[in-house]
């Protein structure tokens, strides 16, 4: 019946965005309407298309002998008081789902797992919340076991799947919590973090969908293999709405295509950064040592030091930033060469005043100005510049380092391609700098000077006739070009993410950031300014921070933004690796260490196996392992630099040979960690990237290597 439903929704909707997609005309407002009807249904229609699978997953039978479909959308009957027939999961009557016990039943007789496949029902699982008659087998502290346990148990298709059927009472809490202020939520590997973000992100785009339809929600991840990972979640919670993006991608247009050191990377992630750029810019605002000379008019013109100095200090003092306070050097420049001029001009040859008056020093000024002596002399001396501009010019000049980083001249590199520590600097410097958008207005002027000529043209044409009668309107006398082109002007119909994804000066309604801890200073400075309301949530675990410019400690990181204005939730039961692999990886951060607790056992245990020579016997090994796991997946995890390693991380192929940063927020079935050693001692994070290698695998775990084992991996059994 359900499905019936969304049949008929799915029609009706299709039928409306015809109609509207096939009228034409008609006048300003009516276009306005028809377009917002167009975007509308499209999403609709999306929305619809995209809850296809699994549309309806839950059933709760009260005490009152009613009862409530759960499912990834609202349905209501339009015959009957639009009675809900279908609950969205999102809806506060859907939270007994996930939150009922036994112990605190909320009116829930039974709990029902619906799981379907092609809209046919192919497993049910009940639990009774009545204390008398529950199974005393079941676990207490989980919802929906049975059904929570066949999906952490299923084989991985190399995407992250959602979990809107089983999710857990402890990640309720968080992906309902309220829209303001900081959360931080912490959770050792495998606790749902990820899901955890996803799933909230769609909560709150339906609870305060007014809010945030207009600015939209940004979902940011460590690296684009992770996005893709996660890509499919959000819209099969009928979500499209959504932004997902790297911190890099945030700065648009930049692709990062260069490589560079862990250690230089680490520097340009440093808060220091800031006095840097700060001094980049300040060294870019140039004077002469002595004077600049100038052509005017066939007579030499000196601009000395100190006129440029004074000029300087009027547009430094206005505090605008450097491409918009150049306007300010002019007066100063060009009063300075005109009576210059006037004075070899207009000298009296008796020896009394200057014989030019204050309007013919204005009309000198004037000529000053259009001369392109001078405008290479003020181009000199204050250069308008792109980010792009500023930092390679910084980081391929020794004398411009030398000035702005003395501390710094690691940084110094051949001109040519970005990294992706980069795209932090490029930001703060489009701040700095301010976007110079003279060209961007004098096309935008172009543009409309062509539409008016086109409206123009139109308006000739209607009124062809010359020998009209006078007492007749001519379309002229009822509107000129300038409105007409102003009707036809475009307005822009994208979605808030879709705009946002090209403007580097939007600011979200809500920013998520999966992976949290990996933000260096100078990236957490991107992200604040793209969400100054500070509404935010940030998903993450410092035992697993690996790169060396990632923080270890919340406090640390968002101390400068908000003090001790955030809160904290914890996620504690690992969902992804069994007991066995977990006890391994556990070892490896230490006693003291907070380790999350798996959900369920494998029976298996963990193993290695020592080899002479690692490339000639890897692709043996892998081989056998993955005729293990048939249709699963294995990932094979290496240090950096390994041969096999490609950029680009194929998600849909069965074996994956990837470093541990690629590795980041995935999960295979079965995992091969590759001479730990050497991931130890890799990086100065490297305990954290050994911790993130071994909690990477669903259900199997085998360590190759060729050096001595790591102490600290002892538990393992020899294979
Ligand atoms: N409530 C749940 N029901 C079913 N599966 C779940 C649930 N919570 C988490 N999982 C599954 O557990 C696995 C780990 O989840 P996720 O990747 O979100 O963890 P994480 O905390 O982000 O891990 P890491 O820190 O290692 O990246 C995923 O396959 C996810 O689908």
């Amino acid at each position: 019946m359900l499905y019936g439903r969304l049949d008929e929704l799915r029609a009706r909707t299709g039928d409306q965005l015809a109609k509207v997609l096939k009228q034409t005309g008609g006048t300003p407002q009516a276009r306005t309407e028809r377009e917002a009807a167009n975007v509308m249904y499209s999403q609709q229609l999306a929305q619809y298309n995209s809850v296809e699978n699994g549309l309806v997953f839950g059933r709760l039978d009260f005490d009152d002998h009613s009862h409530q479909h759960i499912g990834r959308i609202g349905i209501f009957d339009e015959d009957n008081d639009y009675e809900p027939l279908l609950m969205d999961w999102r809806a506060p009557a859907a939270r007994p789902f996930y939150l009922a016990t036994a112990a605190a039943p909320d009116g829930v007789k039974r709990r029902r797992h619906i799981r379907t496949s092609m809209r046919k029902v192919t497993a049910l699982d009940d639990e009774v919340l009545d204390l008398d008659a529950a199974d005393p087998t079941r676990h207490e502290g989980l919802t929906g076991e049975a059904a929570l346990l066949a999906a952490v148990n299923a084989n991985r298709t190399g995407r992250m799947n959602d979990i809107v059927q089983t999710i857990q009472a402890e990640q309720d809490k968080i992906i309902r919590s309220g829209l303001n202020g900081i959360l931080v939520v912490q959770g050792g590997p495998g606790t749902g973090k990820t899901a955890v973000a996803l799933h909230r992100a769609a909560y709150l785009m339906y609870t305060y969908r007014e809010q945030l339809s207009r600015r939209g929600v940004l979902v940011v991840g460590p690296n684009a293999t992770f996005l893709r990972y996660i890509s499919q979640v959000l819209p099969s919670l009928g979500e499209t709405g959504v932004l997902l993006s790297t911190v890099g991608e945030l700065f648009p247009g930049m692709q990062p295509d260069r490589t560079e050191s862990v250690a230089v990377a680490e520097i340009k992630g440093r808060i220091e950064m800031v006095d840097v750029l700060k001094a980049a810019v300040r060294d870019r605002q140039r004077v002469p040592d002595d004077y600049l000379e100038i052509e005017f008019e066939r007579e030499i013109l000196k601009l000395d030091k100190k006129t440029c100095v004074q000029a300087r200090a009027v547009a430094r003092r206005s505090r605008r930033v450097h491409n918009k306070a150049k306007p300010l050097i002019v007066p100063t420049i060009l009063d300075a060469l005109a009576r210059q001029y006037a004075d070899k001009i207009g000298a009296d040859p008796l020896g009394g005043a200057n014989l030019l008056e204050e309007a013919d020093i204005e009309e000198i000024k004037r000529e000053l100005r259009e001369s392109p002596e001078v405008q290479q002399a003020i181009d000199w001396l204050w250069p308008i510049l792109t980010p792009q501009e500023l930092l390679e010019d910084l980081f391929s000049s020794p004398e411009l380092l030398a000035s702005a980083a003395p501390d710094f001249p690691e940084l110094q590199r051949e001109p040519g391609g970005w990294t992706v520590a980069d795209a932090a600097l490029l930001d703060e410097a489009a701040e700095r700098l301010g976007v110079d958008d003279t060209k961007q207005k004098a096309a935008d002027a172009r543009r409309r000077q062509e539409e008016i000529d086109y409206a123009s043209g139109v308006l000739d044409i209607l009124d062809l006739d010359d020998a009209a009668d006078p007492e007749i309107l001519m379309a002229t006398d009822l509107i000129d070009a300038g409105r007409l082109a102003g009707r036809y002007e475009e307005v822009d119909y994208r979605t808030a993410a879709e705009r946002a994804a090209d403007d580097r000066e939007w600011t979200f309604g809500h920013v998520i950031v999966d992976e949290a801890q990996e933000l260096s200073a100078m990236a957490w400075r991107v992200l604040m300014r793209r969400c100054p309301s500070r509404s935010m949530t940030l998903v993450g675990d410092v035992a697993q921070t690996g790169d060396p410019a990632g923080t270890t400690e919340w406090g640390a990181a968002l101390e400068p933004y908000v003090e001790d204005r955030w809160r904290m939730e914890h996620l504690t039961v690992n969902y992804r690796t069994p007991s066995e692999i977990m006890a391994v990886a556990a070892d490896v951060l230490g006693p003291d260490a907070d380790a999350p607790k798996s959900v369920r056992d494998s029976g298996m245990d963990p193993w290695h196996r020592q080899v002479s020579d690692i490339e000639a016997q890897l692709p043996e090994i892998i081989a056998k392992e993955a005729a293990e796991i048939g249709d699963g997946r294995l990932g094979v995890i290496v240090p950096a630099g390994f041969t096999g390693v490609r950029p680009d991380v194929d998600l849909e192929s069965q074996v994956s040979i990837l470093t541990v940063w690629q590795a980041k927020g995935l999960e295979f079935d079965s995992v091969l960690v590759v001479e730990p050693a050497s991931i130890l001692n890799d990086s100065p994070r490297g305990v954290n990237d050994l911790y993130v290698a071994l909690t990477r695998a669903t259900q199997r775990l085998g360590v190759i290597h060729s050096a001595e084992l790591p102490e600290s991996l002892s538990r393992l059994v020899t294979a």
